[in-house]
């Protein structure tokens, strides 16, 4: 069995805006997303979180509250992504365009989901509305999902995909 990826997303919230960065390049171009990346050896989930969101649009968060963990699957890579999902509505600094991101607020009613990965669509009601959410995405090539898990949470549990798995659901 191959470990997964650990990856952070960070979505900065402000009363009726969300703080999202264009990629202008890698995983995911061309779609608007939260900050976010690669969980380095020796760093913790939440380290990476505030170290990505700071790297891609220069601001640090005050307190960064993990709310989601989303798994992924593409058809044909034993290596599954695992995406933990932080947010925070203090921040220190001034949002500036980086090599990787260009950010820019959006009205939480005018979300881009046409341009962003298509399952956020099902998850960001559920972090717009506050709550926390644990989900499952089987994908093929990048546009495509093929199966979908997802439930509101009150707490996060690392092992959802195990509740997943038990029930027959992947
Ligand atoms: N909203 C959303 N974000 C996703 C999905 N899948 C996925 O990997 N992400 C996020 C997690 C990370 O924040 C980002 C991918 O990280 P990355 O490959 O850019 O990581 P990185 O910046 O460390 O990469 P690199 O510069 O080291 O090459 O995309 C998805 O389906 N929806």
């Amino acid at each position: 069995m191959v470990a997964n990826k650990l990856l952070t997303l960070v979505l900065i919230r402000q009363c009726n805006r969300v703080l999202l960065g264009y990629k202008k390049k890698g995983f995911g171009v061309g779609r608007w997303n939260g900050f976010g990346g690669k969980v380095e050896q020796g760093e913790t989930i939440q380290q990476a979180a505030a170290r990505e969101l700071h790297e891609e649009c220069g601001v640090e968060a005050h307190s960064l509250e993990e709310i989601g963990l989303l798994k992924f699957e593409f058809v044909g890579d034993p290596q599954w992504l695992e995406v933990h999902v932080f947010t925070a509505d203090t921040f220190k600094g001034e949002p500036t365009e980086s090599e990787e991101m260009r950010p820019q607020w959006y009205n939480i009613h005018s979300i881009p989901f046409n341009d962003m990965w298509p399952d956020d669509k099902y998850w960001f009601p559920i972090f717009l509305k506050g709550a926390k959410f644990s989900g499952y995405f089987k994908f093929e090539g990048h546009n495509n999902i093929l199966k979908t898990e997802l439930k509101e949470v009150e707490k996060l549990h690392y092992n959802d995909y195990e509740h997943f798995k038990l029930n027959g659901i992947v």
